[in-house]
């Protein structure tokens, strides 16, 4: 619960299970809906509107069953402005320790003519009917403008004065087709609370629509003009473009309202497990860089930030993640990564490495990440190990290049051994056995190769190779390992590898052995 007087004190009508459900493609099954139900009570979510009674019996009776669990929100069913509509409503939040019977109607004139077609007249009367008639069914009772932005304004004034008269206690004027600017709904708001008779005596409520992407803006802006109610839905889903999002709504007050004296009842920390839920049980995916819950929205990639977030998280967050369930932010490792970040990576992998090899290592990160689009942690203690193992090698791989496919294979290879490049071609029955006979010509041994392993650190066309190879000789046996996105340099420089460890081996008994003509 927010610190917040009960003057700015917002409360949250969460329609996922309604408007949200409304998106083409999300239904939901019932025990999906009571799962839902019973996560948004968790969080402290304060309507929740469940569905639409008279749609369907499965709405019906999942507003039911939910009016049966749930026991701290209120229970919230929707209606038209007609009797059966109303009765059926009634019916279902009826078990209902808090129960709201939501009934609507359009106010603009494109929609009276056209949709309902009637008289204004009618639709005032309708109005009284319809809330006159829920409120006998319960004190709680929403009415609903429907297209009240781009309802006339005199006429709006009368339509809520109807609704405040017959004994709505919250006015709902929504943006129902995203049409509105903040400004601009701010002073609904504000006009309407101002001119319209009874109004200091209801709650106000914004529902916003994001077809202009402005739905949670509006809604924001909606509390400053005085509405004390929004109506949002897990993931912004919803008719079309969708609804206010919950995460948005909830974060927006928390982070910049309560210094304007605004706040929610709900609890961040449930943000983030009912967005996967909501995703899950639609199968709408969300976006990576959607705000507070997208997988992306505590991630930083570039070395700038990265490093100005491990001075100081407030550089560049202007939340913590761990408050809304996001786990803890993510330095991600990647071709925009500086310095400090990757020596910090490689602390928490367990590696203190030495100036001069923390900068080698650095600029083979750099390089691996100029080809790979993700690198994993297991990529880069590869690229560690793999340069560690190198360190002290005598026998290094400086150029290599490969010609494969149905016309035979050939390798071009030059080593460094001991300070002196030296050349060779050769061909052989496959890619890997081409490099390794121009190894072989270069460094005669007569090693067997007795070990030859390929593995995939991570995953994708573009992981890096792990090579694996082991050699024998005389009865020593020495094995050499090497990563790279290119499978034969890997094999390349794993069998040097382990050549070199043979000839380091023979060297410890032998010390005289030059490499030219020790193996
Ligand atoms: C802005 C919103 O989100 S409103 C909610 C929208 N949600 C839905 O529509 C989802 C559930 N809807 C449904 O299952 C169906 O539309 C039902 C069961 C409600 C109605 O189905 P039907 O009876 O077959 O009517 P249909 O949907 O084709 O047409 C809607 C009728 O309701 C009328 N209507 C629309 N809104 C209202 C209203 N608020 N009050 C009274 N009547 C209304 C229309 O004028 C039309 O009436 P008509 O049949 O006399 O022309
Ligand atoms: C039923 C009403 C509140 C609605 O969803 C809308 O106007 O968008
Ligand atoms: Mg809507």
């Amino acid at each position: 619960m927010t610190s917040v007087s009960d003057a700015g004190r917002v409360i949250v009508f969460d329609t996922t299970m309604r408007d949200g459900e409304q998106s083409p493609g999300a239904s939901m099954s019932h025990d999906e809906k009571l799962e839902l139900a019973k996560i948004l009570e968790e969080m402290g979510v304060d309507v929740i509107e469940a569905g639409f009674p008279i749609a369907s019996n499965g709405d019906f009776e999942a507003v039911r069953a939910i009016s049966q669990i749930v026991t701290e929100s209120t229970v919230c069913g929707l209606a038209r402005a007609a009797a059966a509509d109303i009765d059926r409503c009634a019916e279902a939040i009826r078990p209902a320790k808090r129960g709201r019977i939501h009934t609507f109607i359009s106010t603009s004139p494109v929609h009276m003519k056209w949709k309902l077609q009637m008289e204004p007249e009618a639709v005032l009367e309708a109005i009284t009917a319809s809330v006159s008639r829920a409120r006998n069914h319960t004190d709680d009772v929403e009415w609903s403008a429907e297209d009240a932005t781009r309802t006339e304004r005199e006429f709006l004034y009368r339509a809520v004065e109807a609704a405040i008269r017959a004994g709505a206690r919250t006015i709902n004027l929504p943006d129902t087709v995203g049409y509105s600017y903040p400004e601009e709904y701010a002073n609904l708001f504000r006009d309407v609370i101002a001119k319209v008779p009874g109004a200091d005596e209801v709650i106000f409520s914004a529902h916003c629509h994001n077809d202009l992407g402005l739905a949670v803006a509006n809604s924001i802006a909606a509390v400053q003009g005085g509405a004390r109610q929004v109506e949002v839905a897990v993931n912004g889903i919803g008719e079309r473009a969708g609804n206010a999002a919950l995460e948005e709504i909830v974060m927006a007050l928390k982070v910049r309202g309560e210094d304007l004296g605004f706040g929610t009842g709900v609890e961040p920390i449930h943000i983030t497990r009912a967005s996967r839920y909501v995703s899950a049980i639609t199968g709408f995916p969300v976006q990576f860089n959607k705000a507070i819950v997208g997988k992306n929205a505590f991630a930083h990639e570039s070395g700038i930030h990265q490093d100005g977030m491990l001075k100081n998280a407030e550089t560049y967050e202007i939340m913590k993640p761990e408050d809304v369930g996001q786990g803890a932010t993510n330095l991600v490792m990647g071709k925009h990564s500086g310095r400090h970040a990757f020596r910090e990576k490689l602390k928490a992998l367990g590696y203190e490495l030495g100036q001069n090899a923390l900068n080698e290592a650095f600029v083979r990160f750099k390089d691996l990440a100029d080809k790979k689009k993700h690198v994993f942690d297991d990529d880069i203690i590869a690229l560690v190990d793999d340069a560690l193992a190198r360190g002290s090698e005598r026998i290094r791989v400086v150029h290599l290049k490969v010609i494969a496919g149905t016309e035979g294979q050939s390798a071009e290879l030059t080593l460094d051994v001991d300070g002196e490049e030296k050349r060779a071609e050769a061909s052989g029955d496959g890619p890997v056995d081409a490099v390794f006979n121009a190894i072989h010509a270069i460094v005669p041994h007569s090693a067997a190769l007795r070990l030859f392993q390929v593995h995939a650190v991570t995953e994708g066309t573009d992981a890096q190779a792990q090579v694996s190879v082991r050699l024998e000789e005389d009865g020593r046996i020495a094995t050499g390992a090497a990563a790279d996105t290119d499978t034969l340099t890997a094999s390349a420089k794993a069998y040097v590898n382990a050549l070199n460890n043979l000839f380091s081996r023979k060297e410890k008994s032998r010390p005289d052995t030059a490499i030219a003509s020790g193996f």
